[in-house]
């Protein structure tokens, strides 16, 4: 029976994917974590962690090196919400444009006999412009924002995109109609609305900062669902009241925000969609079961992908660092205890390395020293002895 925790509301349809074999939240000492958005930096691991899913996009909530060292595979649901924040992202385009909000609050509060005499005469305080025709920066152009640049786009919108990093698999899903900007400077000068989709790291962290906003042109509306600290708010705060920015849309929430008419906070609800939680939740319950049960790799943000049909009935699983003569130890140690190899597959990410051994034979006596034995090499942070 394995253990699962979960953080955070995760929607019923992905609990509901869970088989007999899995007790969800009985114990703290858990298998697997099924988490959203909770902090993962201060806390320690159980041992017996083996897995971390992450219902969603982003995961600079979970310390990766602190898992990789327990031997705990962390994982992310990719494209999971990316629906829900780029029709979020659409009809914050509309409103910041037809100043929606402050219009609709001015109409909360017009009562009395003459509502449409007044009406008429302040409306022009509210006069808008068009999406069509204007142009749109999209700063990362993954999974959110190649939605978000094709919907502008359908919509009539000239749209660059800027994305040092995008993949071949994401490039199929761009709209012909997107320019392609060589540098950030580069797309963030002609726009009149930058909406920014990257994860956050060390290098996306101030990413939109006051010499970016510098180069924005004069009314341009900055749109930051991505992370708190990828735009600089100070800076944002400094070039709103300078008039550069005309209005900034965020969905993560900071003191220095609050109470102004030229900024609008959200609650962290880019992906809060019925939809979105059900497919993360799903999509996350999915890796956590297939990770346990066979090993494979799919997505991790801090292991190498690794997929081998489990066709034998004995499965070992060894997460190490990447560093010469680990596999050639493993074999070692597996010849010297007189057990057959069917299989061995190995993968590497940078410092840390996965090998699959698929074995035909294995008794209980032999599994409890291969499994004591192989612990003990120093660069071998994770073995499991999994039965098909
Ligand atoms: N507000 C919310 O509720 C949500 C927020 N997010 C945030 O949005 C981020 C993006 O989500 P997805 O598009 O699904 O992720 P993704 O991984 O599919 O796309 C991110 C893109 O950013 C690019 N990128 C990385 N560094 C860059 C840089 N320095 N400059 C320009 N581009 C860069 C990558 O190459 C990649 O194409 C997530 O990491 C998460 O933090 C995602 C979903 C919901
Ligand atoms: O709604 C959530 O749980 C978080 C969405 C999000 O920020 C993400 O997917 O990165």
């Amino acid at each position: 029976m394995y253990q699962v925790k979960t953080y955070n509301a995760i929607a019923q349809a992905g609990l509901d994917r869970f088989s007999d074999n899995y007790q969800i939240n009985k114990t703290d000492d858990a298998d697997a974590y099924l988490i959203r958005s909770v902090n993962l930096h201060d806390q320690e691991f159980p041992k017996k962690l083996k897995v971390i899913a992450r219902a969603g996009a982003g995961f600079n909530n979970i310390p990766l090196d602190k898992a990789t060292a327990n031997g705990t595979a962390v994982f992310n649901t990719p494209g999971s919400n990316a629906n829900a924040v780029k029709e979020l992202i659409i009809a914050l385009l509309v409103a910041s444009s037809r100043n929606l909000f402050a219009a609709a609050d001015y109409a909360a509060h017009n009562s009395g006999a003459d509502i449409s005499l007044r009406t008429e005469k302040d409306k022009t305080k509210f006069k808008g412009t068009e999406l069509t025709g204007r142009t749109l920066a999209v700063i990362g152009v993954g999974h959110v924002g190649s939605l978000v640049a094709n919907a502008a786009s359908a919509l009539g919108m000239k749209v660059i995109g800027y994305d040092p990093y995008l993949s071949a698999d994401a490039a199929w899903h761009i709209s012909t109609t997107i320019t392609r900007a060589t540098t950030l400077g580069e797309a963030l000068q002609q726009a009149d609305y930058v909406t920014v989709h990257v994860p956050k790291n060390e290098e996306t962290t101030g990413l939109i900062g006051a010499e970016q906003m510098a180069i924005m042109k004069d009314g341009v509306k900055l749109f930051n669902y991505s992370r708190d600290g990828i735009v600089d708010n100070e800076a944002a705060v400094d070039y709103l009241d300078a008039r550069k920015i005309r209005t900034y849309y965020t969905d993560f929430g900071e003191n220095i925000l609050l109470n102004r008419d030229d900024v609008v906070v959200t609650p962290h609800i880019g992906g809060s969609t019925l939809e979105a939680e059900a497919n993360g939740a799903t999509q996350g319950a999915n890796t956590i079961m297939t990770y346990l049960e066979t090993g494979n790799i799919e997505n991790s943000v801090n292991l190498p992908n690794l997929q081998v049909p489990f066709n034998t009935p004995y499965r070992l699983t060894l997460i190490h660092k990447n560093i010469p003569n680990m596999v050639g130890q493993i074999a070692t140690l597996l010849a010297d205890a007189g057990i057959n190899i069917e299989s061995m597959s190995n993968a590497a990410r940078k410092d840390v390395a996965y090998t699959i051994v698929d074995l035909d034979n294995l008794n209980n006596e032999e599994e409890h020293q291969l499994v004591d034995r192989l612990s003990k090499i120093d660069a071998v942070f994770r073995v499991r002895v999994l039965q098909k």
